[in-house]
C-alpha cells in the first residue's frame, strides 16, 4: 500500500510547552488511522500541521506525495477536513450550508444533498443551522469536509460531547466512507472509539507518540492477564485462588473477579464446579496499554 501521509520528527512549540515533540508517522492508503491521547497530548497541533494549518518548528511532511505547507491549492480539494469547533455559515439552513461549500469546489447541489442523507440530516435539511443539536451539527460539519469526495478525511474528535447513541451512529457513518475507499484520520481521546474503528493507532502523550500498530496486536502484546468476574458467593476467595493457573482474586461483594493469564483452565475449573454464574471475561484493553506506557491510569 503507498503511503498517504508520510510524517517525520514533526516539532511544535508554544513557548515553553511542547505540543509536538518529534512525531514520526505514515498512514497507508485506505486505512482508518487513529490519534488517541488526553487532553493537551498534541492531537490537534499534530493534525493541523499535517493539513497545512499549521506551521511546524521542525520535521518532514508529505500528504498524498505534496508538502501541505506553504498552503498547497492542488491538494485541497483532495483532502476534507472538519476542525474541533465547527463555524458555520451564519443563518443558512443545513441544506443550504452543505450545498453552498460544495459550491466552492463545484459540486453539483444533488450531491450535496446526498451527502446530507449519509449523515442522515435529511430530516434537518430545512434547519437553519444555529438551530441544530450538538450531535447534528456535528454530522453537518462532517458532511462539510466531505462534500467534495477528497480521497483524505481528518476528523478532529469528532464524536466529542455527543451522547452514546449519537456516536454509535457516528461511528456507522465513518466506517461507510473508510469502506468507500477514502483513508480517515482522526483524533480522539475515547479508547473505545479507537479501538472499534481504527486500523492502526499512535498513542501519544506530552507531544510523543509511545507506540503505534493494530489496537488489538497493541493489547496482545501487552501479554497481561485476562479477568473472569462470577457472582459473588458461588465459591469463596480461598475456593478462587486454588484453582489452577490464578494470578490474582478480589472479591467486592458483587463480583468476584480471578486474574489469569491461561483462561481457559480457570473456565474450565469453574464450569466443573458450577460456578459459572454471571460470568464475564475481560482481556486487556487499549487502556491497559496506556497504563503501561505511562505508569499513569488514562484520564481523558
Ligand atoms: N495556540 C496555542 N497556544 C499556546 N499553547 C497551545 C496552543 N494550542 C495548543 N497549545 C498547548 O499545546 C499542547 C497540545 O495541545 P493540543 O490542542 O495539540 O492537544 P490535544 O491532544 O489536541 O488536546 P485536546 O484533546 O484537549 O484537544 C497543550 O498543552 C496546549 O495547551
Amino acid at each position: 500500500m503507498p503511503n498517504t501521509i508520510v510524517a517525520t520528527d514533526l516539532r511544535k512549540r508554544y513557548g515553553d510547552v511542547r505540543a509536538v515533540d518529534g512525531v514520526t508517522l505514515t498512514v497507508e492508503e485506505g486505512e482508518f488511522f487513529g490519534i488517541l491521547g488526553p487532553n493537551g497530548a498534541g492531537k490537534t497541533t499534530t493534525l493541523e500541521i499535517i493539513e497545512g494549518l499549521r506551521q511546524a518548528d521542525g520535521g518532514e511532511v508529505t500528504v498524498l506525495g505534496r508538502s501541505p505547507w506553504p498552503r498547497d491549492p492542488e491538494l485541497l480539494p483532495r483532502i476534507g477536513v472538519q476542525l474541533q469547533a465547527s463555524s458555520f455559515f451564519e443563518r443558512l439552513t443545513a441544506r443550504e450550508q452543505l450545498r453552498t461549500f460544495g459550491s466552492l469546489y463545484g459540486v453539483p447541489d444533488r450531491k450535496a444533498d446526498a451527502m446530507l442523507e449519509t449523515v442522515g440530516l435529511t430530516e434537518k435539511a430545512d434547519t437553519p443551522v444555529e438551530k441544530l443539536s450538538g450531535g447534528q451539527a456535528q454530522r453537518l460539519s462532517i458532511a462539510c469536509a466531505l462534500v467534495h469526495e477528497p480521497e483524505l478525511v481528518f476528523l478532529d474528535e469528532p464524536t466529542a460531547a455527543l451522547d452514546p447513541q449519537a456516536r454509535r451512529n457516528l461511528w456507522d457513518v465513518l466506517r461507510a466512507i473508510n469502506t468507500e475507499g477514502r483513508t480517515i484520520v482522526l483524533t480522539t481521546h475515547y479508547m473505545d472509539e479507537a479501538e472499534t474503528l481504527c486500523d492502526r493507532v499512535a498513542i501519544i502523550d506530552r507531544g510523543r507518540i509511545l507506540q503505534s500498530g493494530p489496537p488489538a496486536a497493541l493489547v496482545r502484546d501487552l501479554d497481561s492477564a485476562t479477568r473472569i468476574g462470577v457472582v459473588s458467593g458461588v465459591l469463596s476467595v480461598a475456593e478462587a485462588r486454588a484453582l489452577p493457573d490464578v494470578d490474582d482474586v478480589s472479591d467486592d461483594g458483587v463480583s468476584l473477579v480471578i486474574a489469569t493469564r491461561d483462561p481457559s483452565s480457570v473456565v474450565a475449573a469453574l464450569a466443573s464446579r458450577g460456578a459459572l454464574d454471571g460470568v464475564q471475561i475481560k482481556g486487556a484493553t487499549l487502556e491497559d496499554v496506556f497504563l503501561n506506557l505511562t505508569g499513569r491510569e488514562y484520564r481523558a
